[in-house]
């Protein structure tokens, strides 16, 4: 057996225990528990409202919660260190809308201490090579989104937690985004994705499927089809509910 040193980092990137979360007057998170093993792109699905910006707010620590833990990296959520670590995109693009990509870049790059040569790797990254001067308020809702997501990138952050990153994009851009998902990873980054679209979960290592604040299933896609009996995911995840209702009944 191996013995882990002071100098290993954790095997899981986001370690989640009990996490309860209430908003609103409601229970949005309800004691759920999973981890994120590092190097894997692991697909967080559910129907809107089930809690899924929620739980990925508790994990980069913005988010009040009423119990349990959340562990990044080793470290708990929100932690200082984990500034740099986690490389972070919301749903709605948090950029400054009056000046260009490039600039936005470099005033983020700045913010986070990153290289300023990291500004052109990123614009290269998400494919925003020719609109690197445009005004972001010109952008098209998709390309807005791809500048957030480059802001993520910069410093080649351990941890990616992407919200909705593909909403908007043409189905090349999306297929283009999954495959630097996978080179990402294939390099060592830990990427957790929340995502509609059931076509998209095929392509993660684990999928984590939320409904009403619980994770009805933490596997892999084939191992969920399998277990299911369905090929098709959106099925898959039709079938676990009514397994997981029938059990509740
Ligand atoms: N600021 C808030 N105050 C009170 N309740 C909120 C707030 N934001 C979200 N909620 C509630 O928390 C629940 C979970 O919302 P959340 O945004 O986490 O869902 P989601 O799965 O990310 O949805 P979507 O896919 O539509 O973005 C919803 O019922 C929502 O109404």
């Amino acid at each position: 057996m191996m013995n882990s040193t002071a100098a290993d980092p954790p095997p899981t990137a986001v370690s989640v225990r009990d996490l309860r979360v209430r908003r609103g007057g409601r229970d949005v998170l309800r004691g759920i528990g999973f981890d994120v093993p590092r190097g894997s792109v692991v697909g967080l699905l559910g129907p809107s409202g089930c809690g899924k910006t929620t739980l990925i707010r508790a994990i980069v620590g913005v988010q009040i919660v009423r119990g349990g833990t959340v562990t990044v990296l080793g470290r708990p959520a929100g932690h200082p260190e984990l500034r740099r670590l986690v490389g972070y995109a919301t749903q709605n693009p948090a950029v400054y809308t009056d000046i260009t990509v490039t600039e936005n870049l470099r005033y983020f790059a700045s913010v986070l201490g990153a290289p300023r040569g990291d500004v052109r790797r990123v614009i290269d990254e998400v494919g925003l090579g020719r609109h690197r001067d445009q005004v972001a308020a010109t952008l098209s809702g998709g390309q807005l989104s791809r500048l957030s997501l480059a802001v993520a990138l910069l410093g080649r952050p351990e941890l990616l937690v992407l919200d909705e990153p593909t909403v908007g994009l043409d189905p090349l851009l999306r297929q283009e985004l999954w495959e630097l998902f996978g080179e990402l990873a294939a390099g060592g980054t830990t990427l957790l994705v929340s995502s509609h679209v059931m076509d998209e979960a095929a392509r993660c290592r684990r999928l984590l499927l939320m409904r009403e604040g619980a994770i009805l299933a933490d596997d892999a896609p084939d191992a969920l089809r399998a277990r299911t009996g369905a090929d098709d995911l959106e099925e898959v995840f039709l079938r676990l509910i009514s397994q997981h209702v029938e059990a509740a009944s």
